[in-house]
């Protein structure tokens, strides 16, 4: 694949460059519907599942005519979109910085087909992870599983960071109308406070900690574990309170062993699981323990249904390819630089910073993996907040910037909570519908005069306010409904999203599976920890830093 050409210097990149240079700038989306009637039906899609509902996808707000809607099909093609899709579904090493396969698709895997790698079918080993965390879960959940006086498990501590921490967190966020009644906690950062602030919520008698770490080397999950691990020491007087209290979730058992965590109470993985891809591995414990080992089934039933839509559906009508092109549209050719995520759902509250590092961690890179330095640009900055909040808080500047914001709303049919007489979900989908038609249509200067007048506005203070009235529309968005956010549903979606990813790293052939530019600023932080363990002044670095170090030093 990294014999693929520069995007720029892709003929079919070059065609749409010409036809956007050429039409780009008149493309109107709501002129295109009083063009079409059909358009809704020409740009949408509803995948059926077995029992969760249709989930749809419109896509109709987007600058898309026929012709740029073909020319974008024909990149996906002439990128080899689909033959790259295959090589990840075989167990190819696509990971080449890192020379690993990417195969989080192996532990979604539902159907007898063997995944090979290396030769040799991983469904084994992956069934039998899912068994001992079926089994775990069970334990827990039933009150078999007891602590080291004796009592049954309450509250989960799930300590990692990055993808050992944010996709846990944000399903078991998304799937709290399914949690069986643990408590669950995160603890991420470094920062004393947030392991101090857990602790103070919890005993350490009914507490299970999950020490989630891909590598069992990362500073930050590594110094929380140990932490946790005195407070329980300190609390029960018992250094084989551990076993009971303490399992790892890691593919080094090396490192869980010198931990101190009985190798019984691991549950692996393998390295051609990447962390931000992980939550379907042994990773999602957490998620297991909250809502029963029969719902993280369903969400991997979920992602197995979209992985299997991803591998057959032709590319017009496959829907990560579709969302990937009209990133690629917007990002490469209108120089859009973020793009938002905002589902109108309470419970997805952290979607999308799940996926600023899904998409940001992969596609923020600079060079190909022909090792070439990029000329266009690649991963967007990914942001968002649940509906309504962010209308009140930065849609301002969706509607009225400067600058075009391409958006993903996400609401789901049907509310968890329909309280009021479901009252309050119809308010938040009249919202979740009234955005994207009004980012869409605008209001003309004609509008927004009549509005004045009828409301006696006229002469001088009509024409100043005039101006600040008027939204010029245009502005693209997809809708994603689903009938109601399930495991199941919840699977699908974020499978949607990974693949969207993946097939947008492949049009501009980056690697989007290492993360190389995590590691310059560990690198530092490690050279100046041995600077802080005094108060004597520093001059070893450029003057910014040695200022900054200095001041905090001068405070202690
Ligand atoms: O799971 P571990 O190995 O602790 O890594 C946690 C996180 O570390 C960061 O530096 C990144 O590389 C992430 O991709 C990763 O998810």
């Amino acid at each position: 694949m990294s014999a693929l050409p520069l995007l720029t210097s892709d003929p079919v990149y070059q065609q749409i460059k010409e036809y956007h240079s050429k039409h780009g700038a008149d493309i109107n989306i709501k002129q295109l519907f009083e063009k079409d009637s059909c358009r809704f039906a020409k740009y949408s899609l509803r995948l059926q599942t077995p029992n969760d509902g249709d989930i749809l996808l419109d896509y109709s707000k987007n600058r898309i005519t026929e012709e740029v809607w073909g020319l974008l099909l024909k990149l996906a093609e002439s990128r080899k979109v689909l033959e790259a899709r295959d090589a990840m579904f075989a167990g190819e090493k696509i990971n080449i910085t890192e020379d690993r396969a990417v195969l989080h698709t192996a532990l979604r895997n539902r159907s007898n087909n063997p995944i090979l790698f290396e030769g040799k079918d991983v469904m084994p080993e992956v069934r039998a992870v899912l068994d001992h965390m079926k089994d775990f879960t069970n334990q827990v959940l039933s009150g078999q599983w007891k602590g080291c006086t004796g009592k049954k498990i309450t509250d989960v501590v799930n300590i990692g960071i990055g993808g050992s921490d944010l996709g846990p967190l944000m399903v078991t966020e998304a799937l709290k109308p399914y949690c069986k009644g643990l408590n669950t906690y995160f603890v991420s950062n470094i920062d004393g406070t947030h392991l101090a602030e857990v602790l103070k919520k919890v005993s350490y008698e009914t507490t299970l900690f999950i020490v989630a770490s891909k590598t069992f080397t990362t500073q930050e999950t590594i110094t929380n574990a140990t932490s946790a691990k005195r407070w329980l020491i300190e609390h029960s007087q018992n250094e084989n309170a551990v076993a009971k209290h303490f399992v790892a979730l890691s593919t080094n058992a090396e490192k869980v062993s010198a931990f101190g965590i009985d190798l019984q109470n691991m549950f692996g993985f393998w390295d051609w699981v990447g962390g931000r891809y992980s939550l379907w591995s042994a990773i999602g414990l957490s998620i297991s323990l909250s809502i029963g080992f029969d719902n993280f089934e369903q969400l991997l039933e979920g992602a197995f249904f979209m992985d299997e839509h991803f591998k057959t559906a032709p590319l017009a009508k496959n829907t990560p390819v579709i969302l990937a092109l009209l990133g690629i549209w917007y990002s490469n050719f209108y120089n859009a630089e973020t793009h938002a995520l905002l589902p109108y759902d309470q419970y997805l509250h952290r979607f999308a910073a799940y996926f600023q590092q899904g998409d940001m961690e992969s596609n923020g890179k600079f060079v190909t993996k022909g090792s070439q330095e990029v000329d266009f640009s690649t991963g967007p900055i990914v942001w968002g907040e649940p509906g309504t909040n962010g209308q009140h808080a930065f849609y301002q500047l969706i509607h009225q910037g400067t600058r075009l914001i391409p958006c993903d709303f996400i609401a789901p049919a049907v509310s968890h909570n329909p309280i009021a007489g479901g009252a309050h979900h119809k308010i938040l989908l009249a919202n979740f519908l009234a955005q994207t038609e009004a980012l869409m249509a605008g209001k003309s200067p004609e509008q927004a005069k009549a509005e004045l007048e009828k409301a006696g506005v006229t002469g001088a203070k009509l024409d100043k306010l005039l101006p600040h009235k008027v939204f010029k529309g245009n502005r693209p968005t997809n809708s994603i409904v689903v009938k109601r956010v399930t495991p199941f549903t919840l699977g699908a979606l974020i499978a949607l999203y990974e693949h969207k990813i993946f097939t947008q790293g492949i049009i501009w052939n980056i690697n989007s599976f290492d993360q190389w530019g995590v590691e310059l600023g560990k690198q530092l932080a490690k050279a100046i920890e041995p600077e802080l363990v005094n108060t004597d002044p520093v001059s070893s670095h450029d003057g910014s830093t040695n200022g900054l170090i200095n001041f905090i030093k001068s405070n202690w």
